[in-house]
């Protein structure tokens, strides 16, 4: 029984790797294939997942092993209409997966959304009885502030685990570039403008990594790239930087210098030679939202 675990990081898109990904790629969308690190202490704590894995776990969904399915009909990929965007709805729904239903373990983690993909409160700002005004993703009506935050997954091999952290790592992004749009015209005390919004998106996104995915071998890190480009394929400008050993790394390191890594898809290996020897690198991971391991 193989098991994934998602992990929330504190604060707050594209694949490159067009080498390896070409051939599956069927989709519009790029793929960047960068590299690991040699933190410094903050860094060091900060992806010290294995103790937040067993201080911080909320929730263990032992998907094959317990019946969690209440109903007999598995649900239909539409139901998530509301809870991720319209854009990888359609990737899933329409082209290119053309998904029905939703495997148990897809159904279980995707029931989480939007709570899982809320941004950590590190200054506690965030509650609703706070007097500055939320960030609509930090809303009360839309966040469940009870929900488990890291979760562990088990399920057997091929269940469909991929998706079921995918989806949610790639509406995290979203999630976080649109508040930091929101945000920008708010302090310009603006309700409302595209010029500002669109410059803050682009360099919150040049500026910060999203979500990480750790696979612990090369070809399950290009398999994984290769899904989150097709569940991006009609998000035109989302880069999944691809890291993984084996291949340039100097390429790699060009690619994540020249644009936006808003998924990364990472092998141990790579990542850490990169956190520990660019520091351009490390300083996008400061604000990793999610990891996925
Ligand atoms: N809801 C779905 N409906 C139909 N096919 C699906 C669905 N979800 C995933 N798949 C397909 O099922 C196969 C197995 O999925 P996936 O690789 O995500 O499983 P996994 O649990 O991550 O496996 P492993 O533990 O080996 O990594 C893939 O070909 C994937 O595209």
């Amino acid at each position: 029984m193989s098991s994934l675990t998602v992990l929330r990081f504190p604060s707050n898109r594209h694949i490159l790797a067009r080498r390896h990904l070409n051939a599956a790629a069927s989709s519009s969308s790029s793929v960047l294939l960068p590299n690991t690190m040699q933190a410094d202490s903050g860094d060091r704590n900060r992806f010290n997942v294995d103790t937040t894995v067993e201080e911080d776990i909320a929730a263990t969904n032992d998907v094959q092993d317990r019946n969690i399915n209440t109903h007999d009909v598995s649900p239909s990929f539409k139901y998530l209409k509301d809870r991720v965007n319209h854009h990888t709805l359609k990737a899933l729904t329409v082209h290119p997966l053309q998904l029905e239903t939703m495997t148990p373990v897809q159904e279980r983690v995707t029931a989480l959304l939007p709570a899982i993909t809320r941004p950590w409160d590190p200054e506690g700002i965030i509650p609703p009885d706070s007097s500055r005004p939320l960030p609509p993703i930090w809303q009360p009506s839309v966040v469940d502030w009870n929900a488990p935050r890291d979760i562990l997954v088990r399920a057997k091999t091929g269940t469909g685990k991929t998706f079921a952290y995918i989806i949610p790592a790639i509406e995290s992004r979203f999630n976080y570039v649109e508040h930091h749009a929101k945000l920008a015209v708010v302090n310009a005390g603006l309700k409302g403008s595209p010029s500002i919004s669109g410059r803050a998106r682009h360099a919150y996104r040049r500026r910060s990594a999203g979500p990480l995915v750790l696979a612990p071998t090369r070809e399950l890190a290009i398999q994984i790239a290769c899904d989150a480009q097709k569940l991006t394929t009609h998000q035109r400008d989302f880069v999944v930087q691809l890291l993984v050993g084996g291949s340039g790394r100097a390429r790699q390191m060009k690619d994540w210098m020249k644009s936006s890594s808003d998924l990364v898809v990472a092998t141990p290996g790579r990542l850490r030679d990169l956190l520990t020897n660019e520091p351009e690198f490390r300083q996008g991971f400061k604000n990793c939202p999610m990891a996925s391991l």
